[in-house]
């Protein structure tokens, strides 16, 4: 089904009104439209299932951002998350960007490393030949235990192993199993498969196995966005579109060489990752810790994307990172949330989440630049903030609205300021 992800006046609109326009655009049947009015689409029965000692759920807001068009595809991005400014400045570089062709995105194959620790080998390269002589059967003891893996062309497809002949225990071999994960993120996957090889890794070493886990840096499952827009794009009411790109690059710049601001330009792709991560029951905690080691792939921690001037004066923005997510297994398919985002999305594969996720990244970290290189975060981060800030003072109803543009109008938009302003009000 083809849909138009634009979504004009949907800000203006209340959550019911947003919903019943996301329910005729994503084709959402009664079942599903009721998971999203009622509150509470995860019943605790579920949740008990899903992790241990549970007590409760603890909910988050759950929003589309729009405009967005990848690869010449529109797509509704769900996004759940509690930091506000985020899904308006997704939607907001969604929509700049859409005049220009939108996102172009790539991905590699759904490709994860277990690791196996060897110890104990007095000859550890002696041992790395001898684990290669045996690639084959090692890669067949690990894809013995997936059938259904195969079944779908994926399983272990090649094996490496790394020697680190000084460490203060000694030398260290590790064999890295290669392991097409198709549509899963896999952990779970490769993680059964490391414990499956152990045993015939020691006969082939006369070493230990100890550690037998994923690696968190996916270096080999990779997913890419780029963008092009013109300056005349990024023309505002108070500044030229060149002057935005320069500063646009000038942030880069910063980014790129200094680890204290590359931590929080890289938040800034995060905030647009993070809340399709989350929304479609993905594990966040995986794929913040591939971001941010391979942020540091080249001995330093810099920018993950990279942001340049075009021959014809246009900006260029790129992102490429670790992009491990799945559509089945985890709470993928547990969270009756999680299938509904995939339904919204109208993906069908783990490659298309991952090309999203970094989409949404590019754009979210274009929409920070921009501000920042022009009249700074404050205004509109801390415009949308003032309704977080009047509810934590305590404003309830049509207060809320009303002290968040109090607070707005004085430029003051301080917790003390809405006690003040509510106080008032209320003598
Ligand atoms: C916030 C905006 C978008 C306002 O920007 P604006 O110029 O006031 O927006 P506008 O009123 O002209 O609206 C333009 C479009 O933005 C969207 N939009 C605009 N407002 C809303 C809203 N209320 N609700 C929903 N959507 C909204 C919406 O799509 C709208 O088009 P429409 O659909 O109306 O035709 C802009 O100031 C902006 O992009 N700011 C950046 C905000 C940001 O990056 N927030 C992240 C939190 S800060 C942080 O954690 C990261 C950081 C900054 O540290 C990273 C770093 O340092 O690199
Ligand atoms: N360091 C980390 O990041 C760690 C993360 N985790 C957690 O692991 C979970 C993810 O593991 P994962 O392996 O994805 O989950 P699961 O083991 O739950 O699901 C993967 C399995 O699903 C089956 N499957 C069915 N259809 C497909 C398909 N189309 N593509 C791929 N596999 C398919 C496969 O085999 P079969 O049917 O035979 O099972 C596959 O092994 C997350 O909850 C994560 O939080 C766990 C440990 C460490």
């Amino acid at each position: 089904m083809n849909i138009d992800s634009s979504l004009p006046n949907f800000r203006s609109l209340d959550p019911a009104q947003r919903l019943a326009h996301i329910v005729a655009k994503a084709g959402l049947d009664a079942r599903e439209t009721a998971l999203l009015s009622q509150s509470g689409a995860l019943p605790l029965e579920t949740a008990n299932g899903m992790i241990e000692n549970v007590i409760g759920k603890f909910e988050l807001p759950y929003a589309v951002a729009g405009y967005f068009q990848i690869n010449g595809r529109d797509v509704l991005v769900p996004m759940a998350v509690e930091e506000p400014s985020v899904v308006a400045a997704a939607s907001f570089m969604a929509k700049l960007v859409r005049a220009s062709g939108g996102f172009q995105t790539s991905s590699t194959g759904p490709l994860m490393r277990a690791q196996v620790q060897v110890m104990g080998i007095g000859d550890p390269y002696g041992a790395r030949l001898a684990l290669l002589h045996h690639r084959q059967e090692i890669i067949d003891i690990a894809n013995s235990r997936d059938q259904v893996l195969i079944g779908l062309g994926g399983g272990c497809k090649d094996i490496e192993v790394h020697v680190f002949s000084e460490t203060p225990r000694g030398p260290m071999v590790i064999v890295h199993l290669i392991v097409d994960v198709r549509d899963a993120m896999g952990a779970n996957t490769v993680n059964t498969m490391a414990e499956a090889v152990a045993q015939r890794i020691e006969q082939i070493t006369g070493g230990t196995v100890r550690l037998r886990i994923l690696s968190n840096l996916a270096d080999l499952r990779l997913a890419r966005a780029r963008v092009q827009v013109p300056a005349a794009l990024l023309e505002s009411k108070h500044y030229r579109g060149e002057v935005v790109i320069d500063g646009i690059i000038d942030a880069y710049a910063f980014a790129a060489i200094d680890p204290y601001r590359a931590a929080t330009h890289n938040k800034g792709i995060m905030n647009g990752i993070d809340p399709v991560i989350v929304a479609t029951g993905n594990d966040w905690r995986a794929v913040e810790a591939g971001a941010h080691a391979y942020a540091c792939r080249q001995g330093h921690y810099t920018s993950l994307s990279t942001w340049e001037i075009a021959k014809n004066g246009d900006l260029v923005g790129t992102l490429e990172m670790p992009m491990p997510v799945g559509l089945v297994g985890g709470a993928t398919k547990t969270h009756p949330l999680a299938r509904l985002s995939l339904k919204i999305l109208q993906i069908k594969t783990a490659q298309e989440l991952a090309e999203v996720a970094v989409a949404v990244g590019l754009a979210q970290n274009m929409g920070a630049l921009r501000a920042l290189a022009t009249e700074g975060i404050q205004r509109g981060h801390m415009a949308l903030h003032a309704r977080n800030i009047a509810i934590a003072a305590g404003a309830k109803g049509a207060d809320v609205d009303r002290v968040a543009r109090e607070m707005v109008a004085a430029k003051d938009v301080r917790a003390d300021f809405a006690a003040q302003l509510l106080k008032q009000d209320r003598a």
